[in-house]
């Protein structure tokens, strides 16, 4: 740590005021920060990873208001050793490669940003107990496309049922899926896959309760509840952080390195997609995003607009109903509120 940047002097690196949307490159009077990532948020208290240490942090005056998130990548300066009772300071946020949001909704009346800089979106469904719910996986999946994620179907107990009649609903809209179960010896079959799907990537988990999500995360981290100190020892729940997501190293098995990140969620259960923009969810679609250059002005694409070019390509013969009618039936979940 260098004595410019010690505990009482945060205001000299503080930017010129009229610059509202800081770029990271020049940045100069930041030369000392070090590189660090949000592991968890509680209450104004920032968790980071610091080359695998784990250090506390508080924003810095100059950062303002703007949200520091689960994901985000910060620099800080101060005290980073991690050391019992110390505390870094962020001082700036990198900018985020994608954010995952949800509008207020029934659930939350807030507008919030989840998480930032994830790479894949697992939607963890049952296929029975509880029953799966494709309003809400529709739902998910119009969250992960919006946002830039690629979704991973994650089919679990398929031990207590096919996955076929689920997956028929999904496969002309390509989603990639992956299917567990739960062996007599209470091993989850598929595991292995799970993890191959996982490296490389920052994903994020996200289920309703009771799909088998935890039982997921603690087989994929051995170690998820010491690391998130999240249990508590009474109830055995977690303790509800203020964005309600936790980034969990993923070991690689054969090795001591990091094969990637996982972000739970425990608390998620529902997106509200207000903001989201039928323009912007068919961009995940490219082939279908094609047939809608001569739409008129303003078209959703929902079934009802006169003249889409989705039904004009679907009466060319050039269009998969199928395909069609998911990406539709996707347009149409963003509004649902039965789900
Ligand atoms: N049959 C079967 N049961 C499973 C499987 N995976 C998990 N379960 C059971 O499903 C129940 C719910 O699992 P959890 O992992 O606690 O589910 P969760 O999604 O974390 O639910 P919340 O804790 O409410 O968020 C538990 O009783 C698990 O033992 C599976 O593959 N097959
Ligand atoms: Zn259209």
């Amino acid at each position: 740590m260098s004595g410019r940047y010690g505990e009482h002097d945060v205001e000299h690196y503080e930017r010129p005021r009229r610059r509202t949307r800081p770029r990271t490159k020049d940045r100069p009077t930041y030369a000392d920060a070090v590189d660090a990532l949000v592991v968890t948020v509680d209450r104004g208290r920032f968790t980071l990873d610091i080359e695998g240490r784990r250090v506390m942090a508080m924003k810095a005056r100059p950062l303002g208001r703007k949200g520091v998130i689960v994901g985000d990548r910060v620099r800080v300066v101060g005290d980073v050793s991690g050391a019992d009772g110390s505390l870094a300071r962020i001082v700036e946020v990198v900018e985020r490669s994608t954010v995952l949001r949800r509008t207020a909704d029934d659930d939350d009346p807030v507008e919030r940003v989840l998480v930032a800089n994830a790479t894949q979106l697992v939607v963890v469904t049952a296929l029975a107990d509880p029953e799966p719910r494709t309003r809400w996986i529709d739902r998910a999946l119009v969250a992960a496309y919006d946002a830039g994620l690629t979704p991973l179907l994650c089919l679990t107990k398929a031990d207590l049922e096919d996955p076929e009649t689920l997956l028929v609903t999904y496969r002309s809209l390509g989603v990639p899926w992956i299917v567990t179960s739960r062996d007599a010896d209470r091993s989850i079959v598929g595991i292995d896959a799970v993890r191959e799907r996982l490296a490389g990537q920052t994903s994020v988990l996200i289920g309703q309760s009771g799909v088998g999500k935890s039982t997921l995360v603690n087989a994929l981290v051995p170690d998820a509840r010491r690391e998130t100190g999240h249990v508590n020892a009474v109830t055995g729940q977690g303790r509800h952080t203020s964005t309600s997501a936790i980034m969990l190293e993923l070991p690689d098995p054969d090795s001591d390195s990091r094969a990637g990140w996982i972000i739970d969620t425990p608390g998620i259960r529902s997106f509200g997609l207000a903001h989201v923009q039928p323009e912007h969810l068919i961009e995940a679609f490219p082939d279908l995003d094609e047939m809608t250059e001569e739409c008129p002005r303003g078209c959703t694409h929902a079934d009802a607009e006169p003249e889409c070019g989705l039904d004009e390509a679907l009466a060319r013969g050039e269009a998969d109903p199928e395909r069609v009618a998911s990406f539709r039936r996707l347009l149409a979940a963003r509004s649902v509120t039965d789900y």
